[in-house]
């Protein structure tokens, strides 16, 4: 493939001095390019190959990094850093030690907002405007493109609806494709089709907030892109300009099954088909155990609902909405919503397993406390994607739940060891005995168990379980990080010395089991795959000195810092809970 004039362009400077009738051509090669690399190295693809055009087109009208461009998500980011100075290491992307799959300050000048979780760009692009406006420099551009998915998110509504009553200078670009990962949802993806087909009979929302509204216009068409955007650069106040793409554009796989091809994993770069996966019997991915778990579940107990912010198929919810339409419910990139609805639902006797992305129910955490935990409403908390999620990085690693929902009262807080134990406590969580909300964690890939589909078993709240006795060294996990204490302890040669307990619950502690613990063990290993400050291996220090327990205590778990990305292997490595380090560990102490 030849990127002849993309090799040309280390900048958006360079880019600026290209005449307009090279840049169809520049295009094609920036598509081609994230194409070649995306497919060996994996990442997110559809919405960059949609936004090549807009892409050019913004570095080319607007004097980038000076004028301020914010991505949302930033998943659409990747020919913005290609043409800003990082072609030549976008074969890193997302890799350990690599360049980063989302916008980031650090990275570069040019990402001059750090993106990852949806729907903030237009809240952070005023910022920036109105401190422009306050420092008196009439000539910076701020711009802000948010996908229609994202600009449906309540902090979305937020930023717009402050914005239309200044006088800012903010751009804020809408690309709209009609989808998210999955098809977009709700009166506000109506709305926009209405737009789309010239149907739509009501005022226009964006005018009505006091925007300067236009479009939509094609955004592909990069002279009708170019055009627009200088005219709108003259323009003063808040103004939206309504684009129209097609996500996956220029890759007719991507184009025609636009979810998968979100982030479709390797592929062939030339014909686009999915690299093919040798079928080997694998156990199964807890999404997976998830979405069909709980249909089993509302087959037979009707009250039953499933909920779930835009994640269909990423928490394999999609299953339920398949079978039992009426009781699984997409609501949008509205994590707060999520929870409170499921609280509303609640209030009324029904069972809602409100499944949403570890990190993400850090948009919700009042919503958690003040709408479900005070009440103690028996919400099910699916958390899924929690510990480290591996190449989406920093963002993403859900690893502060532990910490942040240990501290919240009535609350129980569980981490399945494999799917069996996903099973029983999504059954016992609906069971109609739960008096409080549950809030149960397990982590993004696959489980360890084949015959997982195993009939129920009721789960006894607070129980911790001994998965091997010894007498020396106790090894304390919580999740499916006890695989990794497992492999560890079976790489030692005095092996009796070790016990290693599944203490399954961080809330409430199984402290029966822990006074045992305490006295029959010198030495205490807590490993989790959560923050170290304020997670489980502190709650079991909190429990020890409470009880004057003088025992040697060693706590595994993410370190106080943000974690990068890479592999989740790579990355447990780096926090020292992979199997060798936990293994050093252990024989440190024997
Ligand atoms: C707060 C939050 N919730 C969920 C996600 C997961 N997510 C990433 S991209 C995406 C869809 C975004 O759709 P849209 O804004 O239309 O952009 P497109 O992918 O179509 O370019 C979702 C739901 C997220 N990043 N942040
Ligand atoms: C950009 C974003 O937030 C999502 O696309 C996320 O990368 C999905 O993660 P999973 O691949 O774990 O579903
Ligand atoms: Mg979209």
């Amino acid at each position: 493939m030849s990127i002849d004039l993309l090799k040309t362009i280390n900048s958006s400077k360079e880019l600026r001095k290209l005449p307009i009738e090279l840049l169809p051509q520049l295009a094609k090669e920036l598509r081609k390019f994230i194409i070649k690399i995306v497919a060996t190295k994996e990442g997110h693809l559809g919405a960059s190959l949609g936004v090549v055009e807009l892409t050019i087109a913004l570095h080319y009208v607007y004097n980038t990094p000076k004028d301020l461009l914010i991505w949302d998500v930033g998943h659409q980011a990747y020919g913005h850093k290609i043409l800003t100075g990082r072609r030549d290491v976008f074969e890193t992307n997302r890799q350990f030690n690599g360049i980063s799959g989302f916008p980031k300050r650090e990275e570069s000048e040019f990402d001059v907002f750090g993106v990852g979780h949806s729907s903030t760009s237009i809240s952070a692009a005023l910022g920036m405007a109105i401190a422009s406006q306050l420092k008196g420099d009439t000539t910076k551009q701020h711009i802000a493109v948010i996908g229609d998915a994202s600009i449906a998110s309540g902090m979305a509504f937020e930023g717009l609806n402050h914005a239309g009553v200044t006088n800012a200078n903010l751009l804020v670009i809408l690309n709209d494709n009609a989808i998210g990962i999955d098809p977009s949802v709700g009166a506000l993806k109506q709305y926009l089709t209405n737009v789309k087909k010239g149907t739509q009979k009501q005022d226009n929302i964006f005018e009505a907030l006091n925007f300067d509204y236009s479009g939509p216009i094609d955004g592909h068409d990069l002279s009708q892109l170019i055009s627009e955007l200088e005219r709108l650069k003259t323009v003063q106040g808040p103004k939206l300009l309504h684009v129209i793409t097609k996500k996956g554009k220029g890759l007719k796989q991507a184009e025609d099954n636009q979810v998968t091809y979100h982030a479709p994993g390797k592929f062939d770069a030339d014909t686009g088909e999915l690299a093919t996966k040798i079928i080997i019997e694998q156990p199964p991915k807890y999404q997976d155990v998830f979405g069909f778990t709980i249909v089993e579940l509302a087959k037979k107990n009707k009250d039953i609902i499933g909920i779930t912010p835009a994640m269909p198929t990423g928490s394999s919810l999609k299953y339920m909405m398949e079978e039992i339409p009426e009781r699984a419910f997409d609501v949008g990139i509205a994590e707060q919503h999520a929870v409170t609805l499921a609280a509303g639902m609640a209030t009324q006797g029904l069972i809602p397993f409100c499944n949403i992305y570890s990190t993400f129910l850090q948009r919700a955490y009042d919503q958690v406390i003040h709408d479900v935990a005070l009440q103690k409403l028996p919400v099910i908390f699916c958390l899924d994607r929690s510990g480290l999620v591996g190449q989406d990085g920093a963002t993403h690693h859900g690893v502060f739940d532990l910490a942040f929902l240990r501290c919240i009262p009535n609350i129980i807080i569980f981490a399945p060891r494999n799917e069996i134990e996903l099973r029983n406590i999504m059954y016992t969580s609906q069971l109609g005995k739960l008096k409080q909300p549950i809030a149960i964690r397990y982590p993004r890939g696959r489980g360890v168990t084949l015959d997982w589909k195993q009939p129920f078993n009721e789960i006894i709240m607070g129980t911790g379980i001994p998965l091997k006795k010894g007498s020396e060294i106790a090894v304390l996990s919580i999740g499916t990080i006890s695989k990794n204490c497992s492999e560890a302890i079976d790489k030692i040669e005095r092996k009796h010395k070790i016990s290693h307990y599944d203490m399954r619950f961080l809330k409430p502690l199984d402290e029966k089991l822990l006074h045992t613990i305490c006295k029959t063990h010198q030495s205490i290993i807590t490993v989790e795959d959560g923050s170290i400050n304020g997670g489980f291996g502190t709650a079991i220090l909190e429990f020890a000195s409470q009880h004057n327990y003088k025992n040697t205590f060693k706590l595994l778990g993410i370190p106080d810092e943000f974690i990068e990305h890479g592999t989740t292997e790579e990355l447990h490595r780096e926090c020292k809970i992979d199997s060798i380090s936990i293994f050093q560990t252990i024989t440190g102490l024997l």
